[in-house]
């Protein structure tokens, strides 16, 4: 699992949720498809057809954002969702499609847009082989992890727990590769602060450049 806290700015969450509160939500099992999920979601998700302004934007910002490019190398979005979690509704435990049209799932992402201190519950829990791992960052950070996950959301007791969330498919399919790219990229980006743009730095782009030109896809 990844988080990024401070992903959006407070001053973007904010005007984000103000068009949020404009566009009317309905029961997100319209599209739970036929998975377990579909016996296990309880929640409402935003009309996605007079809320597309705003997902359009939000697949753009994540589309683009730098700190994703290193850590996830985002290629594209398959879906994109704003969902709400009233008191009483939560996500059982489940996993999210392989595919989304023509797009593979490699990452799901939830992008926090409500502050933990607003609502009570609503974790998103990830169930690793080696145990159960929990998120409930401040507002604006977004968590990713790899779409073969298990994952729930807790149920939530007070307040409600708005978030977007949506599934990227990478440039790098295979998650032990993402990880080397990522820990190479923030090597590189810490030795060119103490040490500027030097011959070895150039030498090691070089090297990230061919294991991604090697993996890419
Ligand atoms: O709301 C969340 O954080 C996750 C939702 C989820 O698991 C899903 O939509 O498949
Ligand atoms: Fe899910």
């Amino acid at each position: 699992m990844i988080t990024i806290e401070g992903f959006l700015s407070d001053d973007s969450c904010a005007r984000i949720k103000k068009e949020i509160a404009k566009v009317p939500f309905e029961d997100g099992l319209k599209t739970a498809g036929v998975r377990m999920a579909a016996n296990v979601k309880r929640n409402l998700q935003m009309d996605p057809v007079k809320g597309q302004h705003i997902t359009d934007e939000l697949k753009t910002f994540i589309l683009n954002d730098k700190r994703l490019k290193e850590t996830v190398y985002p290629k594209d979005i398959g879906r994109i969702f704003i969902n709400r979690y009233d008191p009483g509704m939560e996500y059982g435990i489940h996993s999210d499609a392989p595919m989304m049209g023509a797009l593979r799932t490699d990452l799901s992402f939830t992008l926090f847009l409500e502050d933990p201190s607003e609502y009570d519950g609503g974790d998103l829990v990830m169930h690793y082989s080696h145990g159960t791992v929990t998120a409930k960052p401040p507002k604006g950070a977004i968590v990713l992890y790899s779409t073969g996950v298990m994952h729930r959301v807790e149920k939530v007791t007070r307040g409600s727990r708005l978030a977007c969330v949506g599934w990227i498919q990478s440039f790098i399919r295979e998650e032990s590769k993402r990880e080397i790219l990522r820990e190479l990229n923030f090597v590189k980006a810490n030795y060119i602060t103490r040490n500027g743009h030097d011959f070895l730095a150039d030498l090691f782009l070089k090297n990230v450049g061919n294991l991604e030109r090697l993996w890419s896809e």
